[in-house]
């Protein structure tokens, strides 16, 4: 496949080598505003870019009929814009918080233990995550997944970012986003009571899962109109 590559930072350079190692060729990368002609040359985009970008690239493939997988993150407030926008357009359209393929099962174990915890009132759910300092958004777009699958299976009402210990109400889900040094991912969900802790944990090692994750959803993605998920992808 011809990729064209939105976002040449630590992902696009990471991305760029696995679709070289897997007979891609990279025909457009940049990590500046789209020139379509450019973009044009490919069969399939791939956006790792900043919280401000996202929309107005993602939107300028539907435009162009060029399909795109997009994981950057801190977007989200305009993703039902961005699936109109798709659908008017008849595009091909993969968001994911995280494309790896360790995180997506990792979301599947949270939505299962989140069930079955919602028997128990007496344990209180937490969410953590820890990245490296150069991250944009917080909490990342993986916390946000995990924390909305735990809502819409318990009685919790809604999450509260904490910064500074602040309280939160009884139907609020604490996320605690932590940066530190060159962190690639930490998650963990705690269930904590009086008497114990049950906890899951997702440790990222390098980038390599999430950009072999977004490749491998390109390449799933190129042939088809519609709005996907991981879940698609990977059969979950
Ligand atoms: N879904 C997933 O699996 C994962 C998602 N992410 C997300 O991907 C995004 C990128 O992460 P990362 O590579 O670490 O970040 P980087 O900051 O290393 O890379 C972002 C790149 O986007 C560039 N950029 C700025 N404006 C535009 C624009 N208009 N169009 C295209 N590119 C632009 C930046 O350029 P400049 O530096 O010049 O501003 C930079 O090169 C983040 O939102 C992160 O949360 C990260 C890892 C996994
Ligand atoms: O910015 C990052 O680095 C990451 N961002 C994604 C997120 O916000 O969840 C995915 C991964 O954790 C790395």
């Amino acid at each position: 496949m011809k990729i064209a590559i939105l976002g040449y930072g630590k992902m696009g350079k990471t991305i760029e080598q696995i679709a070289i190692n897997r007979n891609h060729e990279i025909v457009y990368k940049t990590s500046s505003p789209i020139e379509v002609e450019e973009l044009k040359k490919a069969d399939v985009a791939i956006d790792f870019s900043i919280p401000d970008a996202a929309f107005n690239n993602i939107t300028t493939c539907f435009k162009h009929h060029i399909p795109v997988a997009c994981g950057t993150t801190g977007w989200l407030d305009r993703y039902e814009e961005a699936v109109k926008v798709c659908k008017e357009e008849n595009g091909a359209f993969i968001y994911g918080s995280n494309f790896s393929l360790g995180v997506n099962l990792f979301f599947q174990l949270n939505e299962n233990l989140a069930k079955l915890m919602s028997k128990f009132d007496e344990y209180k759910v937490d969410v953590e995550e820890i990245h490296h300092t150069q991250k944009l958004d917080k909490p990342s777009g993986t916390a946000i997944t995990l924390t909305e699958s735990i809502l819409q299976h318990t009685d919790n009402k809604s999450w509260k970012l904490i910064e500074n210990n602040e309280e939160v109400s009884d139907k609020e889900i604490p996320v605690v986003a932590k940066r530190e040094d060159d962190v690639k991912g930490t998650h963990t969900i705690k269930y904590a009571s009086s008497i114990d802790d049950i906890e899951i944990k997702h440790t990222a090692h390098s980038r390599e899962g999430f950009a072999l994750g977004a490749v491998i959803a390109a390449e799933w993605l190129h042939d088809k109109t519609g709005v996907f998920t991981m879940k698609d992808v990977l059969g979950l």
